[in-house]
């Protein structure tokens, strides 16, 4: 279908934009506070539309870096405000958006696009796989106690609302400990917590965790009294076991609250063995996290680290045809090579391998990688693998 057409969104259209993609997940438009911390003038974003000739789909992204096995950080388009209105989906508006926000990327050396996905069915046509896992899980904190042997040390002070919002960034950035997956988070991330914590009426707590190097982890959360009090645990950052535990800690003293809920964490946060009974930690959810797309595979592929021997693989993109093509992936590094494939595997399966979250051996199992020799398949596991998992920790 071609009666409509898709074109970077004017200044004078981005709130629109804003209201119809809220629209599009059944929610009120953007208030006049929350636009002023988003508008594009104020945090750098862009924006592309589809018209006929009203607006009736919009995706957005705003740059920031993604830090990839072995800690190089590469610059990354982060997806975001993807909507088509509702009478106007399944006739090619979000595939005309996709197709026109790759070659923006593209144009603007964007190697690697980051989304989260709020159904798991509409970003795989388009060449992105799940990239990282989270969980979601409740605490009973009336009767956790936390082990004797968990590493305690250092001191929790508390920040009001106002006071902690500008000092976001700066913890953040100061922890210096990011794993792959993880974002180096700029000024249109930090709005969007920002807007996303101000719907509390609550008071949103931020506790901060001081080790012997100065701030170290600082966790966020909010209370909501009810029949059963929930303390909302909404971000939690940390650079060392010691702050940690001394978050937790703190999470697990405070008063008249019942249980303790958060989302999306690390599949090996290690809450469970901080507590005398695991059993008290309850999953509610495990599942993707975030969806990567390699946009550039050649740049992707160099710029992380594989520990182990040297592999050959073929990669097929039929949405970005110039990524298809051989590629010797080594400890030395990745480059296009003329040899004969061991694996071939499409360009959403690679981003799952990408970051260390799937190994290509669960992959091939599930049909996703065409395995030619065996031993390739081995020796990928060991190339692809991290020192820890994989995890962005960052919704936008
Ligand atoms: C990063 C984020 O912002 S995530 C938020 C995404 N937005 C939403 O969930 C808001 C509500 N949903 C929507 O606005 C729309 O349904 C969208 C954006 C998900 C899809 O837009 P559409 O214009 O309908 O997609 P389009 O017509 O290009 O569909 C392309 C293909 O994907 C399929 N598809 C699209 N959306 C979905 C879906 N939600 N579930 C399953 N399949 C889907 C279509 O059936 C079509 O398949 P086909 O090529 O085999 O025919």
């Amino acid at each position: 279908m071609s009666d409509f057409e898709v074109r970077p969104l004017r200044a004078d259209e981005h709130r629109a934009a804003a209201d119809l993609f809220r629209g599009t997940l059944h929610r009120p438009p953007i208030t006049d506070a929350e636009w002023e911390r988003l508008n594009p003038t104020r945090v750098s974003s862009s924006g592309l539309g589809a018209f006929d000739p009203d607006l009736i789909g919009v995706c957005r992204s705003f740059g920031d870096e993604l830090t990839v096995p072995g800690g190089t950080r590469l610059p990354l388009a982060a997806v975001t405000t993807v909507g088509v209105r509702a009478d106007r989906t399944r006739r090619g508006v979000l595939s005309a958006l996709m197709a026109e926000q790759f070659a923006d990327f593209a144009r603007r050396g964007l190697p690697v696009a980051l989304l989260h996905a709020s159904e798991a069915t509409i970003y795989g046509r388009f060449g992105y796989g799940i990239a990282t896992l989270g969980r979601d899980y409740t605490i009973d904190r009336r009767r956790a106690r936390l082990r004797p042997d968990a590493p305690l040390s250092g001191e929790v002070s508390l920040l009001a609302f106002e006071e902690a919002v500008p000092r976001w960034p700066e913890l953040y950035a100061g922890l210096d400990h990011l794993r792959p997956g993880m974002l180096t988070r700029t000024a249109a991330s930090w709005a969007i917590s920002e807007n996303f914590h101000r719907r509390f009426t609550a008071p949103v707590i931020t506790a901060v965790h001081h080790g012997p190097r100065g701030a170290d982890g600082f966790a966020v959360y909010t209370v909501e009294l009810g029949e059963t009090a929930v303390l909302h645990l909404t971000m939690l950052y940390y650079a060392t076991p010691e702050a940690f535990s001394g978050l937790w800690r703190h999470l697990l003293s405070v008063d008249l609250v019942d249980r303790i809920r958060t989302e999306a964490r690390s599949v090996d946060e290690p809450i469970d063995l901080l507590l005398t009974d695991p059993r008290l930690v309850v999953t509610e959810r495990a599942a993707d996290e975030s969806w990567l797309r390699l946009v550039d595979v050649p740049t992707a592929l160099a710029a992380r680290e594989y520990p182990g021997d040297p592999v050959v693989i073929e990669v097929t993109d039929p949405v970005l045809p110039a990524n298809s093509g051989r590629y010797r992936i080594s400890a030395d590094g990745a480059a296009r090579t003329g040899d004969p494939a061991g694996l071939r595997l499409d360009a959403g399966t690679l981003a799952m391998a990408y970051l260390g979250t799937w190994r290509p051996s669960t992959l091939a199992s599930a049909g996703r990688i065409e395995v030619r020799d065996p031993a390739a398949l081995a020796a990928a596991d060991r190339l692809f693998s991290t020192h820890a998992p994989a995890w962005c920790g960052t919704f936008f």
